[in-house]
Parts: C-alpha cells; sequence; structure tokens
C-alpha cells in the first residue's frame, strides 16, 4: 500500500530527528518517566485536559457550524506574536483568533469567498479588537503625537492575506464556503474519496486535498534537503471535525484512520516537551528560544554562509523545523510507549496526546517557559 499523506508526516519529521546535523534530540529515559509517571500520566489528568473547546454560538445549520470550525482551523496562527498580544490585549494567539471569527460571525458575516476578498486589514484589526497603528509623543515637539504601524501589524496583515487568497482559491475552485469544500470532500460517493467509502471516511483525504488546494494548510519546510511535513492546521482541522460532527454525520466524519493523525505541532507542544526533558536541545538554540529570538532568522538559504555556527562544526539551520520534527517523533514513541504500559491507553492517539499536551503548557508550572517563535508563517 502507498505511504498516506500522515505516514509522511510521521516519515519526514523522524528523518529530521536522524539527520547527523539535527540539535534537538529525543531522551528515551525522560520519555520514559513521563510516561510512566502515576501523577500526570494518567486517564483523570486526559480526561481532565484533553477535551475538545465548545463556544458559545448557535448555529442555525450544520454547514454553517463547520464552516466556522474551518475558519477557525485556516486562522489558527501567530504563535509568534503571543507577547506581543499578551501585551496589547492580555490574549494569546488562540484566544485572539477565536475573537476575531467568533466576532465576524456574531456580526452576520457569511465567512465565504467574497467576505474574504473583501476583507480589509482595517476591517480585520477590527474584529481582532487589535491596534493597527500606536502612537509615541514626537521627541522634540510636546503636545504632538507620531502614528506609526503597531508590533501586531504584520499579525494583522497576514491574517488578511491568509483570507483573501483563501477566499480566491475558493472562487477558483467553484467553492463559496470552506464548509462545502469539505462537505464534497468527504462525500461517500465522491471521487476524492472513491479510496476510503468501502471502508468509510478518511482524515487522510481530507488532509490531502487541504493541502493540495490551499496554500494556507501547506504546512511544509526543508531541512538540509529534505522536504519536511507538519500540516498542523489540516490536520487540527479533521481532529476537530471528526469530534464535533462524527457522531451526528459519520458518513462523512467518522474517520476510520483517525488513530494516523500526528500532533498538530506549534510552538506550544516542543515547549512541554522540552519541559519535561524529553526534547534536548542544543544550549546555543535554549538561548535563542529563552532571549526570544525570532527562529525564522536561522532559515538557511542555499549557498550563504549558516548563521549560527555549533560546536563539532556543526551549524544551526531550520531550528523550528527541528523543533517540530522532533517533538512529532517524540509524540509517536509516547503514544507507542503509553499502549504498551497502560491498559487505560490501549485507544491513546497522538490527537488525544496533543489536546493534552497544548492544555497542559497553559497549566502554572508550563505557562511561564518560553516558546520558540517565527513570526513569519501563517502555518502556527
Ligand atoms: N497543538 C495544538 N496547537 C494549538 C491548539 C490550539 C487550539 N486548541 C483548542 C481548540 C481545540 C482544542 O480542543 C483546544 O482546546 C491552538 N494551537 C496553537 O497554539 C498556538 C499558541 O497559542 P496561544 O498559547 O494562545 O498563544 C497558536 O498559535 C496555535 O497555533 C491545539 O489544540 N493543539
Amino acid at each position: 500500500m502507498s505511504e498516506s499523506i500522515l505516514d509522511r508526516v510521521r516519515s519526514t519529521c523522524a528523518a529530521v530527528v536522524q539527520d547527523p546535523l539535527c540539535c534537538v534530540r529525543v531522551d528515551s529515559s525522560a520519555l520514559d518517566r513521563f510516561v510512566s509517571s502515576s501523577s500526570s500520566f494518567t486517564e483523570a489528568a486526559f480526561d481532565a485536559l484533553a477535551r475538545p473547546t465548545r463556544l458559545p454560538l448557535r448555529f442555525d445549520t450544520l454547514d454553517q457550524e463547520l464552516n466556522l470550525h474551518c475558519v477557525l482551523a485556516l486562522l489558527n496562527f501567530g504563535h509568534g506574536f503571543r507577547r506581543e498580544l499578551h501585551a496589547a490585549v492580555d490574549r494569546g494567539a488562540w484566544e485572539s483568533v477565536l475573537v476575531g471569527v467568533m466576532s465576524m460571525h456574531v456580526a452576520g458575516a457569511a465567512l465565504d469567498a467574497r467576505f474574504f476578498e473583501a476583507l480589509t486589514e482595517s476591517d480585520v484589526a477590527e474584529h481582532f479588537q487589535l491596534p493597527i497603528m500606536t502612537d509615541r509623543p514626537h521627541e522634540s515637539i510636546p503636545g504632538l503625537a507620531i502614528s506609526s504601524p503597531s508590533v501586531l501589524r504584520p499579525f494583522i496583515a497576514l491574517v488578511q492575506t491568509v483570507l483573501r487568497d483563501t477566499g480566491a482559491r475558493l472562487r477558483q475552485l467553484g467553492y463559496q464556503r470552506l464548509s462545502q469544500f469539505v462537505l464534497d470532500t468527504l462525500k461517500p460517493s465522491s471521487a476524492a474519496s472513491a479510496t476510503s467509502t468501502a471502508a468509510g471516511p478518511s482524515a487522510a483525504v481530507l488532509v490531502e486535498r487541504l493541502v493540495q488546494c490551499f496554500p494556507a494548510f501547506e504546512d511544509c519546510s526543508v531541512f538540509n534537503g529534505h522536504r519536511v511535513l507538519f500540516l498542523k492546521k489540516a490536520q487540527f482541522l479533521a481532529s476537530e471535525v471528526y469530534t464535533l460532527f462524527g457522531t451526528r454525520d459519520p458518513e462523512r466524519f467518522a474517520f476510520k484512520d483517525v488513530d494516523q493523525l500526528t500532533v498538530f505541532v506549534d510552538n506550544v507542544v516542543p515547549a512541554v516537551l522540552r519541559q519535561l526533558g524529553i526534547l534536548v536541545l542544543a544550549p546555543e538554540l535554549c538561548t535563542m528560544i529563552d532571549s526570544h529570538v525570532d527562529l525564522s532568522t536561522t532559515r538557511r538559504v542555499e549557498g550563504s554562509a549558516p548563521i549560527v555556527e555549533l560546536a563539532g562544526g556543526k551549524s544551526l539551520q531550520d531550528a523550528d523545523v527541528q523543533l517540530r520534527a522532533a517533538a512529532v517523533s517524540a509524540c509517536e514513541e509516547i503514544v507507542a510507549l503509553a499502549r504498551q504500559r497502560h491498559p487505560w491507553a490501549a485507544t491513546l492517539n497522538a490527537k488525544r496526546l496533543d489536546y493534552y499536551l497544548w492544555r497542559l503548557g497553559k497549566e502554572p508550572g508550563y505557562r511561564t517557559v518560553t516558546r520558540h517563535k517565527d513570526q513569519t508563517t501563517f502555518y502556527y
């Protein structure tokens, strides 16, 4: 059988960790200790933390509810602006996206191609309740204020670009809304899902189509010449629709391959794994993260000298790719070991582990751990 797109996430991430240039290591003893921990790795802890979000909204139709979750997944990025967001509006990236999307919904916006294409940066700023400009006093003229783009302007611009481009792609594909695209892709008799209809609907089919059709879902990178797949937002969307609609419309959403999803790797999961000692990073990388250096500065440009030289002749390149790949691989190992170790974990999968680790990252003791950042990405 050919490798599914979800298998390719696993295999390409594993290849990064095995690459001699990789400076993030998975520590098996720490991983074992975590899985064996009788205080944090318990069924009760998972039940308490690994729950999906319920939104305080009313929907007229399943299509409308599905569409809103598609837009939330599409915009599930902005991790790199966390500090600036907290300073300005006391919310993190995810909460800011929730506020923005819920505001559009409550205002009666159709959240369709036409709406997305017409949206300006000022509209985005208004819905997300973010400052697009900031004022500072003029250096020599008392009483005069100078207005300049706020530190959140690049985030606002990314949101506007993603919505505009996704709107244009939808129109080219002949759809108005992302929900229509998803419903069509998962239609039991459709050509796109033909490979999966016999055995039931497939998360891999949805992920693959999202990635093929919308650049904003194409979360792939390159490390040392290898293409690496993460597909965070597409997998997150597959996971959410499985949880929300799997019972209501099982023919479309009760994915038979839900256990094949990997973690939806962002900046929270690697930070939690680092705190647990499961990810061990080169000291230079720890310093960069802890001093809030944007890791897009470690992006390797063909033909140019490496930016950070490490001991032993290594160099630090594409550091965020290494961190995310190591996190995906470590989580695969955690699931495999937990299934062997605990009877209650026989049905554990990466999706559930992701929700657990992500929520753990918000708990005291983890919340203050510095996470890596990349302000240039719209993938996470
Ligand atoms: N791996 C993983 N990453 C996730 C999520 C979510 C949303 N989770 C809720 C929704 C459904 C579930 O039931 C969860 O309750 C957001 N993020 C990422 O975190 C990043 C940091 O955000 P913040 O700390 O706010 O600044 C944000 O850019 C986003 O990319 C998740 O679930 N898993």
